[in-house]
């Protein structure tokens, strides 16, 4: 089975269609104020809803109040909430509880403790490994893949930070303990918040051989 690819950072309507026209298992809408892609005013409700059933829709947030998250979700008919803060986890149980699905992001640096991941075992469906810099994310780096050799934890996970098409390659082949789907962000825009839908096609061409 081929690698599973969501595609982050939807903001425009136009973009929308022509990269959910590539198929992606997920798509991404930031609902974060701070940044530079994020989906709202110009992504709408409607424009969500004319995305194909078989795309997940998820919604990233950072440290958002649960009431907001779940308006959100309501209005956007999102299937998952990705969390890029310091979010509990209670507080991801309690959206869990709710039927979303939650993805639980974690910044790596040079090294990383796992057993920071241990008190979210259960509470969560997935985790997403992503690059610490300056922003809670869209950094636009990779970090040292090697760092998951290791994993063990029974909980499967998206691996985020910097992917590009020179990874390709390398991403086909990666054999990580756990690893579920690949998150591609800045490296396929023309903008942010704009995606390059030919560099997109490429990458899925080369990962979806
Ligand atoms: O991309 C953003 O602007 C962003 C801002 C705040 C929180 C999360 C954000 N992105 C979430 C993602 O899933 C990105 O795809 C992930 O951080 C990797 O981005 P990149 O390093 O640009 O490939």
């Amino acid at each position: 089975m081929s690698v599973r690819l969501k595609v982050c950072g939807m903001a425009r309507p136009d973009n929308l269609r022509a990269v959910a026209a590539l198929r992606p298992d997920f798509l991404g809408f930031i609902f974060y104020p701070k940044s530079r892609r994020y989906a709202t005013p110009t992504l709408t409700p409607a424009d969500a809803a004319a995305v194909p059933a078989t795309i997940r829709k998820v919604g990233v947030f950072v440290d958002e109040d649960t009431a907001v998250i779940q308006e959100r979700i309501t209005q956007y008919g999102l299937q998952a909430v990705q969390l890029h803060g310091t979010e509990t986890p209670e507080t991801c149980a309690l959206l869990r509880a709710t039927g979303v699905v939650v993805i639980k992001a974690f910044a790596i640096g040079a090294q990383f403790d796992f057993a920071q991941l241990l008190p979210y075992v259960g509470q969560v469906d997935f985790f997403l490994f992503d690059t610490a810099g300056a922003h809670p994310g869209g950094n636009g780096t990779a970090f040292d893949w090697q760092l998951l050799a290791d994993y063990s934890l029974p909980v499967p996970y998206f691996l985020a930070g910097g992917l590009a098409l020179e990874h390709a390659d390398l991403l086909r082949n990666l054999q990580l303990p756990g690893l579920f789907a690949l998150d591609l962000n800045s490296k396929f825009e023309t903008e942010p918040g704009v995606k390059d839908a030919n560099l997109l096609r490429q990458m899925f061409q080369q990962l979806r051989p």
